[in-house]
Formats: C-alpha cells, structure tokens, sequence
C-alpha cells in the first residue's frame, strides 16, 4: 500500500490524548507504512468549567469543533469517547468505528471509604451527572451530591480540596489513565447503571470518505456496535433534546444481547427500570431493542417522569 497520511482530532485532555494515541498505535501497528499525526482541538465545553454541564446548553460541547475541523478537511478521523457523542451527528458525517468495550461501569472513589454502603449518613458525594445523582438517591436518599465538573485529574484533586466523601467516575477513564488503584468499589448494575456507550471510543469521520473509512475499520467491535446501537436508540428515543437522568447498558451472554434501562426523577424518588433480550440481533433488530424498551418504558410512567425535568440540552458529563 501507498504510504498513507491521516490526521486525527482530539481534545487536548490528558484522557482523550489517550484515547488518540492509543487509536494511532493501533493504526500504526496495521499500516507500518502509515503517517498518523495527533492534532489538538479545543471545545466549547474544555472552555466553560465553573458551570454544571446541564445548565450550560448545546449539545456536543465536547465535539462540535472538531466535527467542524473534519468537515473542512482539516482533520480525517476524531476519537471520542463514546458516550460524549450525541445521538445525533451532523449531515456528512459517519461513526465508522466502535471500538471494543472492556469496562462500561461507574466507579465509586473515596480516600476513607471503601464502598457505597460505608458511608456515613448525609455523607457529601461529588458527581455532575443527573444519571449518577439519581441513583445514588435512590439507593440512599441521604447523600448530599455536589457538583463535580473538570477532567478526571481535577475531579480526583476537587475529591480532596473539597471535602468531599466520595465521588463517582467512570471505571474506563480511571483505567486508561492508570489510576485503576483509586477504585474503591465499581458499582453494581443494580445500583447504578453506566451513560449510554460509557467505555466504548468512537472513531468519527467524513461519511464519503471511502479510504478513511476503510481504514479504521480494523478498529471496529462487532458485538459492542450491536450493543450501543441498542443503548443508543434507546436514548434517541426518551432524550428528547435533554440531558435525562438515565442508564442503559446492553451486554452479550454468549449469542443473547441483553438491554436493560433506568428512568429515575432527579431525586431518585420515582424509577422506571426494565429490560429485554433480543436474540443474534443484527443492527436494524439492535435499534429495534431501543426503541421497544424505550417505549414499554416511556408508557410506564417514564414519560410523566421526563416530562417534569427542567429541560436544557446536555451531555453527560
Ligand atoms: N464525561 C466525561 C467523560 N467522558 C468519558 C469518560 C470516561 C471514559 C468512557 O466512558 O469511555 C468521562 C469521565 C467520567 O465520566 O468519569
């Protein structure tokens, strides 16, 4: 093969610089020949830090300058993390690789405690994210969450500075930055379930771009395409442009694909939980999953729960 440049965009954090480099090692491992070159692309939500997520707006704060950088050529492929990619992507552009996902969980952290049921009563927890609000009320309604915005290293610094008892991370950003040994305890699903692709990396690029495409399609996992697929149809479906205290996670016991979802209101009080299995899904019966699930849910009182949310555009973060 020719020698073959590619430029990937990534935010310039110290997780999705990981996140790039280890997609060009890999890259680099297939096509010896390759040139894979790392660019550094700032977005609005690396900008805006001393506000919740949820109140600031937009959607794709993590990924629409660089989605402009692609779509002008600047950039052939961004790496993202999964579950920071909207459900929708702009007209021309393509999610053409889904890569393995190894650790979809949350991890609950803490410099005194080690697991959930330790802490003490009013214990004060650190997390931005409604999902991870919700569930942890829900299983204890004492718990005083405060916000928890900044990168990985920031939040774990924020743990400290801020007095706080524990916070929750998600287990793959700890693991890809080698600090795997901060983890006190990963929750069980039955506790809380992880954002909708949490674990997987997205490869991004131009829909017509034939030879990108064909080129990272070394990086795609079959079973979790099939599995976010599900998750991701499921968000499509309850979202509605808001960020929505909500948890999916498809997971494979051997050809079965398994789909379960949570639906909670902000304070934990009131949940819808379901699930259901499809069997060898292809990706039109993966969307299939979310949608049906979405809908038993949505009519089983997960509409009038979302439709009391104070509705502003959001990821999670
Ligand atoms: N919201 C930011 C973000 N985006 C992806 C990850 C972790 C890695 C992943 O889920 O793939 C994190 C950090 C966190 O939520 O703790």
């Amino acid at each position: 093969m020719e020698k073959q440049r590619l430029i990937i965009g990534t935010r310039a954090s110290k997780l999705a610089l990981w996140q790039a480099h280890y997609i060009a090692g890999r890259l680099e491992e297939r096509y010896p020949d390759s040139q894979i070159e790392i660019r550094h692309i700032t977005t609005t939500g690396d900008k805006i830090l001393d506000v919740p997520l949820a109140k600031i707006g937009g959607k794709g704060l993590f990924t629409k300058e660089i989605e402009s950088a692609m779509l002008s050529g600047e950039i052939d492929l961004a790496v993202h993390s999964l579950k920071d990619m909207p459900t929708e992507l702009p007209a021309g552009l393509t999610l053409a690789a889904v890569t393995e996902r190894l650790d979809p969980g949350d991890a609950f952290v803490s410099n005194r405690y080690q697991s959930l049921d330790e802490l003490p009563q009013g214990a004060k927890v650190g997390t931005s994210s409604l999902r991870r609000r919700a569930q942890l009320l829900a299983c204890r309604p004492d718990l005083v969450i405060s916000d928890l915005r900044g990168n990985v290293d920031t939040r774990l610094r924020k743990l400290e500075d801020e007095k706080l008892d524990a916070i929750v991370l998600a287990v793959a950003g700890l693991k890809r930055l080698d600090l795997g040994d901060r983890i006190r305890q990963v929750l069980p699903r039955s506790i809380c379930l992880p954002a909708v692709g949490q674990g997987a990396l997205a490869i991004e690029t131009r829909a017509d771009d034939r030879h990108t495409v064909d080129m990272i399609s070394c990086l795609e996992d079959a079973p979790t395409r099939l599995a976010v697929t599900a998750e991701r149809s499921f968000l499509r479906m309850v979202e509605g442009g808001c960020q929505v205290p909500v948890g999916v996670y498809a997971d494979w016991q051997e050809d079965i694909l398994r789909l379960t979802a949570v639906i909670l209101s902000l304070d934990g009080q009131r949940i819808v939980r379901d699930w259901l299995w499809g069997m060898q899904p292809d990706q039109a019966v993966a969307e299939e999953m979310g949608r049906e699930l979405a809908d038993k849910m949505l009519a089983a009182g997960g509409r009038t729960i979302l439709s009391e949310l104070d509705c502003r555009e959001g990821g999670e973060h």
